[in-house]
């Protein structure tokens, strides 16, 4: 279980989050939605013990996140930032292998490469291996950055890791946003935990168990999915009209503006 207890985030006098508490079971996936500037990227980074609380605490596994190394965090959580910043020129492989740092000892170079081509394999980014990072565009490169955590998530079987994905089907095509959550989604079923945050309601409404609302750093909605997506409720979240349509194959939302 990953859970926050009351957090709350400051930052240059402001406070960017007060007293959220939520919590991320294995075998299901949570999305966070909520309009810009709300904290869901805060609440992310905490969560994923990259950001300094100034109260509250987030556990994992009942344990403060004080008590984990930073290798056994790495072991336990995978996150995939909104804005991935690479300083090296590093080659696709090498991004994708870089989850698996935390692995070294337990797993071969040949396994963790293994285990890197097979990732990048299911996020359609294999032909990417060797050309570098910094040419691919940018949808290219998100599907080395997934390709990346889904390897890091699959390194120990035997563990039911975290997955924190921050806004991961932002630069890509439809079809690679819907590969990008079914691959989450296959790992959900698996028993990983996800957190997602994503801005498109109709993949919340697809992808998710449960859906929390960010308004103004604080938690104001969280519940299962298509209850917590009510129209009446996003229409005065986002502040213009949204309508939700069933249609055959699913739930969908429009936002006629
Ligand atoms: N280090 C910081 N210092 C001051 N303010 C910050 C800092 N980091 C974030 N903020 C502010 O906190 C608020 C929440 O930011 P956050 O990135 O969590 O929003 P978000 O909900 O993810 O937004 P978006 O949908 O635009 O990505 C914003 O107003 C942002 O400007």
């Amino acid at each position: 279980m990953l859970q926050a207890i009351g957090i709350e985030v400051r930052a240059r006098a402001r406070t960017l989050l007060r007293d959220v508490s939520l919590e991320v079971a294995p075998g299901e996936f949570v999305a966070i939605i909520g309009p810009n500037g709300a904290g869901k990227s805060t609440l992310l980074n905490a969560l994923a013990g990259d950001r300094p609380l100034s109260s509250g605490e987030i556990l994992l596994d009942g344990r403060p996140f004080g008590q984990w190394s930073k290798r056994e965090l790495a072991r336990r959580r995978a996150v995939l930032p909104q804005h991935s910043a690479v300083a090296f020129d590093f080659t696709g492989l090498q991004i994708a292998m870089l989850g698996l740092l935390a692995f070294r000892g337990s797993l071969s170079e040949r396994e963790m490469q293994a285990l890197a081509e097979r990732a990048l394999a299911e996020t359609e980014a294999l032909a990417f291996a060797d050309r570098p990072y910094t040419v691919l565009s940018g949808g290219e490169r998100q599907r080395v950055q997934l390709a990346r955590v889904l390897a890091q998530c699959d390194a120990d079987p035997a563990a039911t890791p975290f997955l924190l994905l921050d806004e991961p089907i932002t630069g890509l095509d439809l079809s690679h946003q819907h590969a990008a959550l079914a691959s989450a989604r296959r790992r959900v079923d698996r028993g990983l935990g996800v957190l997602a945050v994503l801005h498109d309601l109709n993949m919340a409404a697809r992808y998710a168990d449960r859906v929390g609302i960010v308004e103004d750093g604080r938690v104001t909605n969280l519940g299962p999915t298509r209850e917590t997506l009510a129209p009446d409720r996003l229409s005065h979240v986002f502040a213009t009209p949204i309508v939700r349509i069933e249609t055959g194959s699913g739930t969908a939302f429009l936002s006629p503006g």
